[in-house]
C-alpha cells in the first residue's frame, strides 16, 4: 500500500487550499521553537479551513505544561512528541501520541518507548525541520507494529528511494515542499504525485 502523507509546518491560510485539493492525510502544526512556530489560536484559525477528513498533528518539543494543556484541549487528532518523554507525562496525555526519534545511529532506536498510547514513531534527523535526511540504513531491519513515519529531508527527488528502502506507512515532509515564501503548491503537487503513483512507475 502506498504510504499516507503528512505535510508539516503550516503557517499561512494561503497554504491550505492545496492541502485540501490533494486531500493530504495529515497536516502538522509546530508548537516549538522554529521558523514555522504557530500559536494554538493561529492553528485553530488555519484548521477551520482544512477539509474535515484531514487529520491534524500537534508537533511539540518538551512543551511547558501550560502549552501542553492548551494543546490537549485543542481538538487535535495526534500529538507528535520530540525530545525526552517521561512515563508520568504519557499517563497525563489523553490523546494518541507519535513519538519522534532523532536518528543518529542504531543506538538512537533504544529511545523508542512502547506504550499503548504511542501509535506511531516519527523517525527524523537530529535537527527536525532542517531538511536534512539521516542515514536510512539505520532503519534497515526495524520492525514495529504501529505507524512508521519517515521524516527528515524528504523531497520529490528522494521519496521513491526512501519508500523503496524503508517501506514507511506515512511520509512526512516540510522543507522539501517549501520555497522562500513558505509551502510551495508546485512542490507539494510533485511530492504527492510521486507518492500516489508509487508502484505504478517502477
Ligand atoms: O519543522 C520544524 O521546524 C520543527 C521544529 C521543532 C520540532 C519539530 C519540527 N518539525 C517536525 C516535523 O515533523 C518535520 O516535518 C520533520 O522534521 C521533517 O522536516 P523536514 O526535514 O524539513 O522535511
Amino acid at each position: 500500500m502506498n504510504p499516507k502523507i503528512k505535510i508539516c509546518g503550516i503557517t499561512k491560510k494561503e497554504e491550505i487550499p492545496v492541502l485540501n485539493e490533494f486531500n493530504i492525510d495529515y497536516v502538522g502544526f509546530v508548537f516549538a521553537k522554529s521558523k514555522r512556530e504557530v500559536s494554538v489560536k493561529d492553528s485553530m484559525n488555519l484548521r477551520a479551513n482544512l477539509n474535515n477528513n484531514i487529520k491534524t498533528v500537534a508537533v511539540v518539543k518538551e512543551p511547558p505544561i501550560e502549552l501542553l494543556e492548551e494543546i490537549l484541549q485543542g481538538g487535535f487528532d495526534i500529538l507528535q512528541w520530540h525530545g525526552s518523554l517521561k512515563e508520568e507525562t504519557i499517563k497525563h496525555i489523553n490523546m494518541p501520541i507519535w513519538q519522534a526519534i532523532s536518528v543518529k545511529d542504531k543506538e538512537s532506536l533504544g529511545n523508542i518507548i512502547y506504550d499503548e498510547k504511542i501509535i506511531g514513531y516519527v523517525f527524523d534527523g537530529s535537527a527536525p525541520g532542517s531538511g536534512k535526511p539521516f542515514d536510512w540504513q539505520v532503519l534497515s531491519d526495524i520492525q514495529i507494529n504501529s505507524e512508521l513515519i519517515l521524516a527528515g529531508g524528504l523531497d520529490s527527488d528522494n521519496i521513491i528511494e526512501a519508500i523503496n528502502k524503508i517501506k514507511p506507512t506515512i511520509v512526512d515532509v516540510s522543507s522539501g515542499v517549501e520555497s522562500d515564501k513558505g509551502k510551495d503548491p508546485y512542490k507539494i503537487k510533485e511530492f504527492v504525485r510521486k507518492v500516489k503513483n508509487y508502484g505504478n512507475e517502477q
